[in-house]
């Protein structure tokens, strides 16, 4: 049998007028717990990368996407699986994003994140962020 594929992931950059993004916390007890990200999760079978962020940010924050654009597919590796993180800059919503599942929720510009603090891939992608 073929090996299973990377897990496809959809993370939404929530970016506002004033240029700070949102970044959320992982829950305790899951993989990567306490480290930050951007909201998001697996996009599921026969799903379109679009609609599978539209309905991820709604389940999580409560709000409707209105424009996002593509900004970088990241291919990356941790130890136990691959992932391919899909990744969008979310620039017009409906609604206040709120922690739905109880997660923490902060906004900074992207130069005040701290690499550290973020999911090891998420750092790729505030590398990106920066440049851009
Ligand atoms: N949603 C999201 N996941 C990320 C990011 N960066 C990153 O490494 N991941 C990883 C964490 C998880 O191992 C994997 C899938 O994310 P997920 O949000 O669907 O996973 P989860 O662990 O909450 O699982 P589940 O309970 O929803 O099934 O992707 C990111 O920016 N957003």
């Amino acid at each position: 049998m073929a090996p299973p594929g990377p897990l496809h992931v959809m993370a939404g950059v929530l970016r506002r007028p004033d240029g700070a993004v949102l970044v959320t916390e992982r829950p305790p007890g899951k993989h990567l717990a306490g480290l930050w990200e951007f909201p998001g999760g697996k996009l599921e079978p026969d799903e379109i990368p679009f609609a599978g962020l539209v309905r991820e940010l709604r389940e999580e924050l409560g709000i409707e996407v209105r424009e996002a654009y593509p900004l970088l597919v990241l291919p990356w590796r941790y130890e136990a699986f691959q992932l391919l993180l899909d990744t969008w800059v979310v620039t017009a919503w409906d609604g206040t994003p709120g922690p739905l599942e109880g997660q923490g929720l902060q906004w900074h510009r992207p130069e005040a994140l701290t690499p550290a603090q973020l999911a090891p891939a998420d750092q790729a992608i505030l590398r990106t962020l920066l440049a851009g």
